[in-house]
């Protein structure tokens, strides 16, 4: 069976230095918001974000989370203003969760982290597609949305509704008609900083928009999130839970904020 990444004691993000050698580059993702340190820089511009329903496709369980794929072949659903410079389209949105609600989330904000972490991953358009951006400094640009236990969400269930789809690697399933919007806090304040994915090949070309405030996730719900399962099927089950890469050096980077 190929040693592919993952997240178990043999696989995980402690070894993923040995095939992906960008583990040990200087703008590596996640890290943990110091608050404090976050500086405010009122150049930073209001994020735009205009997400088209009529663009999400399908939703997939890759083996290390489910993802929910959108039509990136036009400007429908985009990505402006903010840190970024241009145009950048939204090509899929994940999650990344704990087996419990005390961990779960990949940043972490003054130490603390979060039971579940939303990313929506946007390509600059100055590339032609999200392949030719992936590997470029300025390629990717990913919100990051914290989810805090509270009262059940109900937009978020919608996506939660469809996981019995897809409880195992490989599996996928129509999704139409979903706005991703509808997952997004009323307030767009974020801590922006120059980083990578968070998992392999952990190229460093993400500018993370990071959202200072929440949304909400009841306990019921993180439960259908651990449903789902790391292997495929008819393969001894594996609980697909602790999906996220711990906090990484900052290595003399600046979190700059977009609020006071
Ligand atoms: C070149 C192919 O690369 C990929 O497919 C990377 C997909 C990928 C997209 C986003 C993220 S995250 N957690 O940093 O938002 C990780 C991996
Ligand atoms: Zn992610």
């Amino acid at each position: 069976m190929s040693n592919a990444w993952g997240y178990g004691p043999t696989n995980g993000p402690d070894t993923w230095m040995e095939r992906f050698p960008n583990a040990k580059g200087l703008r590596q993702s996640p890290i943990n918001i110091v608050t404090k340190e976050a500086q405010f820089d009122p150049s930073l511009k209001p994020l735009k974000v205009k997400y088209d329903p009529y663009n999400s496709r399908d939703i997939l369980n890759n083996g290390q989370s489910f993802q929910v794929d959108f039509v990136d072949d036009t400007d429908s659903s985009t990505l402006t203003g903010g840190p970024i410079c241009g145009t950048y389209r939204l090509n899929q949105f994940h999650f990344h969760w704990g087996a419990s609600d005390d961990r779960g989330s990949e940043h972490n904000v003054d130490g603390a982290q979060f039971p579940c972490e939303l990313h929506l991953v946007h390509w600059n358009t100055k590339y032609s597609s999200f392949r030719e951006a992936a590997d470029k400094d300025d390629g990717l640009a990913v919100i990051g949305v914290f989810l805090k236990i509270g009262a059940p969400n109900p937009q978020l269930q919608k996506v939660l509704d469809a996981l019995d789809l897809v409880k195992t690697k490989g599996k996928q399933t129509t999704f139409s008609n979903f706005d991703a919007k509808t997952l997004l806090p009323h307030s767009l304040d974020y801590w922006t900083y120059e980083g990578s994915l968070t998992t392999p090949p952990l190229l460093e070309s993400v500018t993370w928009i990071v959202l200072r405030e929440v949304i909400s996730v009841s306990s019921v719900q993180m439960a259908k999130f651990r449903s789902l399962f790391f292997t495929g099927e008819g393969e001894p089950q594996i609980s697909m839970v602790d999906n996220y890469r711990p906090p990484q050096l900052l290595q003399g980077r600046q979190v700059r904020a977009s609020f006071q």
